[in-house]
């Protein structure tokens, strides 16, 4: 008998960027191309409740969701396991035999650690390629994200690809910003357009870099991840008062805000909630629930968010009154006002 030869390792691309910074939309409109097809997708997502791969429309059967916490912190174990749980399920021919892998990381990873995973674990670099990491950056926002967050300068600095998003609203000056940054941190990096790219963006690999992985871990500072599931549907009306509120309210200490909500007049199909620091997308309703669950799931991204703030204030607009929590009326009256419960702490 001819002796086995080991299968040829998977290439597998990381596409990271900073919160909002366009990875779901990118990866929305490129897996629609015939030639990422054969691409299995693992989503991670900071918060416990998972928005963006039920936003990933085209290939529901090969994307795998890791929500409830960052791949560069607590759930290193899980993205191990999941795929060698993805190599397992190809080799016993449960799934299609996908011929690539695309990690969509949340926002706020780090990068590092995450490649350390990729390329040191045994197992793992055996039977998967890093082609490339690609990386999502704002054209608007992104110099000024890079200031204030490590994670989004390790982002910059691991890409040998990176995307440049919201150029269709970023000026001139802001482009400029936007190239100036990305020649500091990664001058090595491509430099593509988001609207121009195809399946190449994610499919092509670059020469061979060496990368300084040996960098410890970045915190994440102060910002917390707080999330809400809820039965209660909003009025058109009242939807739009909350979402005022929530921006200018906590709008400066807001980085990211998504979900999809049940509105009373419209319960068939969720609308989208999308937030990314002040800027609010105008909301779009889905032809469905993509996961057949009526429920509104929300996720808000800050720094120094109080826990029940999404929770305590959803409920006051979908007139779920309680004793030691205030109502819209009051709420829009004095939104800043402390509150019985924390609400804004
Ligand atoms: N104008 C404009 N808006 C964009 C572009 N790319 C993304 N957006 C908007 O930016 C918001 C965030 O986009 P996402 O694709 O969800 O960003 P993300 O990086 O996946 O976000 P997280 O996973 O939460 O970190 C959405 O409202 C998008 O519609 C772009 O190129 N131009």
């Amino acid at each position: 008998m001819p002796p086995k030869t080991a299968p040829a390792p998977i290439p597998l691309t990381v596409l990271t960027g900073f919160l909002g910074a366009g990875k779901t939309t990118l990866l929305n409109r490129l897996l629609r191309d015939p030639a990422l097809a054969d691409a299995a997708v693992v989503v991670n997502e900071a918060g416990e409740v998972g928005i963006d791969h039920l936003l990933v429309e085209h290939v529901a059967d090969g994307i795998v969701a890791l929500a409830g916490g960052c791949l560069c912190c607590s759930m290193r174990g899980d993205l191990i396991r999941t795929l060698e749980d993805l190599l397992r399920a190809r080799d016993n021919g449960r799934i299609p035999p996908f011929a690539r892998l695309v990690i969509e990381t949340s926002g706020l990873a780090d990068p590092i650690p995450i490649l350390q995973t990729l390329t040191l674990h045994p197992y793992l670099a055996m039977r998967y390629r890093l082609a490339a990491v690609v990386t999502a950056f704002d054209a608007v926002d992104g110099p000024a994200v890079v200031e204030r967050h490590e994670e989004a300068r390790r982002q910059l600095a691991m890409a040998d690809r990176i995307v440049l998003t919201k150029t269709d609203v970023a000026d001139t000056d802001q482009l400029s910003a936007a190239r100036a940054t990305i020649g500091r941190i990664a001058p090595a990096a491509e430099i593509v357009i988001s609207g121009e790219v195809g399946a190449q963006a994610l499919i092509a690999e670059p020469p061979i870099r060496v990368r300084d992985l040996d960098q410890p871990p970045t915190g994440h500072g102060d910002v917390s991840t707080i999330s809400l599931v809820s039965e209660a549907a909003l009025t058109r009306r009242s939807y739009d008062l909350f979402v005022e509120l929530l921006r200018s309210a906590h709008g400066p200490k807001l980085l990211r805000l998504k979900g999809l909500v049940r509105i009373v007049e419209e319960p068939g199909r969720p609308l989208v909630l999308q937030g990314v620091r002040h800027v609010f997308s105008e909301p779009r309703f889905l032809d469905s629930w993509p996961d057949g669950d009526p429920r509104s799931r929300l996720v808000a991204i800050g720094e120094g968010l109080a826990p029940d703030l999404l929770a305590g204030l959803y409920a006051a607009f979908a007139g779920q009154t309680a004793p030691d929590r205030a109502d819209s009326a009051a709420l829009l009256e004095n939104p800043l006002a402390p509150r019985a419960g924390g609400l804004f702490a």
